[in-house]
C-alpha cells in the first residue's frame, strides 16, 4: 500500500522544502492541480529532478485532449497522470495510449461520477491502470468523505488498482486501510499539520 502526498497549495520552493521533510514516509509525490495551474510542468520536472527515487504524479485532471495533455506530464517525468472519469471515453482512450507509449500509468479520478459501478466497468473495459475514489475539497467542506464510495469501488473493481482521496488523516486512516486500496492520497492533513513529519509517519505506519 502506497502513501501519496498531495501538494496543492504551495509554491515550488516551499513545496520542495516541505516534501524533503516528509519524504521518508511517502511513496508518491503528487504535484496537485492548483500547483500545476500555478507552475505548469516545471513543477513536475523539478520534483522529478529533486526526488529521483520517488514516483511523481501530475494531478492534471484532464477533461479533453487526452493524448496531448497526458504526454506533457509523462515528458516532464511523471510516473502517473490523472484524468477525470466524467471525460469522454475517447479522451480516456487517448490518455491511456500516451501512458502506454511512455510506459507510465494513468489514474482515472472518479470525482463527480454519478453511477460508479457502471463507470468502473467501462474504465476496466478500456483498460485503465488505477481508479481513484475522490471526495473533493468543496464536497469535504459540506461534510462528505470518501469511505462509502471506496466500499462501492472495492466491490466493483475487478482489475484496476484502487486509490482513495478526500480529507484522510491519521485519525481516520484505519477505516481506509481496512478496505485495502493500493494507494492512499493525503494532502491537507499532512500539509496543514502542526507536525507534518509526525502526521505523515502516523499515516504511513497505519498502512504497514
Ligand atoms: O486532488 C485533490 C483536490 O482536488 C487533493 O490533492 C486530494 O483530495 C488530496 O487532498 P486532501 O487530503 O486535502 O483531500
Amino acid at each position: 500500500m502506497k502513501l501519496q502526498l498531495a501538494l496543492d497549495e504551495m509554491n515550488l520552493v516551499d513545496a520542495l522544502r516541505f516534501a524533503d521533510k516528509v519524504a521518508e514516509h511517502v511513496d508518491i509525490i503528487e504535484v496537485g492541480t492548483p500547483f500545476v495551474m500555478d507552475e505548469g510542468m516545471r513543477g513536475v520536472r523539478e520534483f522529478h529532478r529533486f526526488f529521483p527515487d520517488k514516483e511523481i504524479l501530475a494531478d492534471l485532471k484532464i477533461m479533453d485532449g487526452g493524448y496531448l495533455e497526458a504526454s506533457y506530464a509523462y515528458e516532464a517525468g511523471a510516473a502517473y497522470a490523472t484524468i477525470l472519469g466524467v471525460s469522454d471515453n475517447l479522451t480516456i482512450e487517448g490518455a491511456l495510449k500516451a501512458a502506454r507509449d511512455y510506459d507510465r500509468k494513468l489514474v482515472v479520478d472518479m470525482i463527480c461520477v454519478e453511477n460508479l459501478p457502471a463507470r468502473i466497468a467501462k474504465m476496466e473495459e478500456i483498460g485503465v491502470d488505477i481508479l481513484a475514489v475522490h471526495t473533493g475539497a468543496d464536497q469535504q467542506a459540506a461534510g462528505r468523505e470518501p469511505i462509502q464510495d471506496l466500499q462501492v469501488m472495492t466491490e466493483h473493481a475487478k482489475k484496476a488498482q484502487i486509490a482513495v482521496a478526500g480529507g484522510i488523516n491519521s485519525k481516520t486512516i484505519d477505516k481506509y486501510v481496512a478496505l485495502k486500496p493500493e494507494i492512499i492520497i493525503v494532502g491537507s492533513a499532512i500539509g496543514h499539520a502542526d507536525d507534518p513529519v509526525a502526521e505523515a509517519k502516523a499515516i504511513k505506519d497505519a498502512m504497514l
